[in-house]
């Protein structure tokens, strides 16, 4: 894991090396410090040399301005270097997220994933600039001190030094608890953002089922555990600190009281003296450092540990090494044999075979739950079959690569999702990079015009998050625009006419006609008057494909379709 870590560091190189090497500076200015102090107590001062005290003052000076910028160095460029390869996981994740198969966000919270995009990665960066850097320092400045405070006087470092094993065993185990206490904590956030985006998204069925009561406690549960996770790990932090702010205390008065007693006896001088109390916190400050790192560690590391937890997950659906390209498909569609599952549990779909010539118009219905989405959904590759083959033009989709597949599948479905912006911008989506003149056409022939002129701001009007502000007719045109802006070989509508009123319906279905011709257009619609048209109707049951004709082909038949066509007709 750590490997991988540091693998971040690379695009970095130089920062790091910039930062990393103005710390080492830094660090060896403060071990040469209470060395100068010892010379200017012992040899200095008795000599009352006045000119060589403001010389020896003017270069500390110098000395300090020097250091003074190396520290803002290191603070500044370190932070940069932490927060670059924060943003670089960030930015790899949400790649990764926007590559994942249906079936992924079908069982993943929408917050769980926000959780691990945004706030596990927020102590990642500062693990990436204190990490590797902090615990060099630390073990350079430890030994370090050490030599000179043995070379100084052996019997007292040794004495200083005798209590750093339990110092050690201290940051162990905190470590391991601290570890434990972080993740629990990034847990329970998760499920806080997972409540907000359920209730927040939701909040329209909630207030219509006037449960704000019933998610307010849901909330207040969730936003409970996770202040006891929080207050946990703070226990565990608090403690941490306590106990080795009380080591490092006690290693100093030792060293003061066992110092004195060596200079009553002349075993050590002022200037030793003053100079290994000094050093004592040269000693002691790494510890500090580390203890600080005990903290930081656990806590980036969790968030990194789900991060590769995510990253790790393949996609499902993917481009095989071999996968071609398609251009200018036309549309002939076969299901060979086709069976699927979502699950383990329930086979949906079971030795399904469709024909379906390009440019037809396809009706699907059938009792809701049949497996008529299911169908379309495996077309785009949304889901791989299980077994058996899907086809276009002859092509196996799977030798497809995914992108050029979908760049010829148009789908128009039944819940119109619209992104915030302008009503431009999300006609625009179906073509990034159209022009004016082919996002004003495309809205004309999904007969929007009308509407956009009567707003203020046309074309430019925010239409609110997922399209708040537009009317569900609305809201479908605009979908049905971006679809004429695409212009795929293939159309999917998954009841696309269903939200529109009479009046609208006729002529977004006169519109979808046109769009229609010369396609291979699949259509799931439960009101058969808006399939009167269509070349073929499929009757889709649980069993799989009951009926396949036309629509008076089918009603002469006297079966599913005929009982379908009675009832929605009312003629007996
Ligand atoms: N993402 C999914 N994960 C698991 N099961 C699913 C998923 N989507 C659909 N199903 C199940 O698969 C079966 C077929 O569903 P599908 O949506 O294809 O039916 P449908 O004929 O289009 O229904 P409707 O007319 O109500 O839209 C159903 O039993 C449904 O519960």
């Amino acid at each position: 894991m750590l490997k991988r870590f540091f693998s971040y560091y690379k695009p970095h190189k130089r920062l790091f090396i910039i930062d990393f090497s103005s710390a080492v500076v830094v660090a060896i200015l403060e071990l040469a410090f209470p060395v100068a102090v010892q010379w200017f107590i012992d040899k200095l001062l008795p000599s009352g040399d006045w000119n060589t005290i403001v010389t020896i003052g003017v270069l500390l000076l110098i000395v300090y301005l020097v250091s003074t910028v190396l520290q803002f160095i290191v603070s500044y460029l370190g932070h940069k270097l932490g927060i670059n390869i924060e943003t670089d996981m960030r930015e790899q994740l949400f790649t990764h997220v926007q590559r994942q198969s249906f079936r992924f966000f079908d069982n993943t919270k929408t917050g769980h994933v926000m959780s691990r995009i945004t706030n596990d990665l927020f102590d990642i960066g500062e693990l990436a600039h204190h990490g590797p850097e902090d615990f060099f320092i630390a073990i350079m400045t430890f030994i370090g001190a050490f030599l000179i405070m043995f070379n100084i006087n052996p019997e007292l470092a040794i004495i200083a030094i005798i209590m750093v094993p339990f110092l050690v065993w201290l940051v162990t185990f905190c470590n391991v608890k601290m570890n434990h206490a972080w993740k629990n904590m990034y847990s329970k956030i998760a499920d806080v953002n997972a409540r907000v985006e359920d209730s927040v998204s939701g909040a329209r069925v909630v207030q219509s089922f006037t449960n704000e009561e019933f998610e307010i406690n849901r909330f207040k549960k969730d936003n409970g555990s996770f202040r006891l996770a929080k207050l946990v790990a703070y226990k565990v932090m608090a403690g941490t600190h306590s106990s080795i702010y009380m080591m490092t205390r006690l290693v100093t008065l030792v060293v003061l009281v066992v110092g004195a007693w060596f200079s009553f006896n002349g075993k050590l001088t002022y200037g030793e003296l003053v100079s290994f109390v000094l050093y004592v916190n040269v000693l002691i400050k790494p510890v500090d450092k580390i203890s600080a790192l005990l903290e930081l560690y656990p806590k980036g590391m969790a968030g990194f540990r789900r991060f590769l937890d995510l990253i790790d997950q393949e996609p499902e659906i993917k481009d095989r090494p071999d996968a071609e390209a398609v251009k200018g498909l036309m549309g002939d569609i076969r299901f060979n044999d086709v069976h699927f599952r979502y699950d383990e549990h329930k086979a949906v779909l079971e030795g399904i075979n469709l024909n379906i010539r390009a440019g037809e118009t396809i009706a699907f219905v059938g009792p809701s739950g049949a497996g008529k989405t299911t169908i379309c959904s495996l077309i785009p590759r949304f889901y791989d079959v299980n077994e058996g083959a899907i086809s276009i033009d002859g092509i196996d989709i799977r030798d497809m690569t995914k992108h050029s597949l979908r760049s010829h599948i148009g789908i128009v479905q039944q819940d119109v999702f619209l992104f915030t912006g302008t009503i431009k911008e999300n006609i625009a989506y179906g073509k990034k990079n159209a022009s004016e003149e082919e996002i004003f056409e495309a809205a004309r022939k999904a007969h929007l015009v009308d509407f956009i002129a009567s707003l203020p701001e046309g074309y430019e009007t925010q239409i609110g998050e997922r399209g708040l502000k537009l009317s569900g007719g609305q809201k479908q045109r605009l979908a049905i625009a971006r679809m004429f802006l695409k212009n795929p070989p293939i159309l999917i509508l998954d009841e696309a006419t269903s939200a529109l009123d009479t009046a609208t319906e006729k002529i977004i279905q006169q519109a979808l006609n046109e769009l229609a011709a010369n396609r291979t257009t699949l259509v799931i619609a439960h009101r058969l008057a808006t399939i009167r048209d269509a070349d073929r109707v499929i009757v889709v049951t649980e069993e799989g494909i009951a009926e396949d004709g036309t629509y008076s082909e089918l009603v002469n038949q006297g079966g599913i379709f005929a009982k379908l066509h009675h009832i929605q007709f009312q003629e007996v």
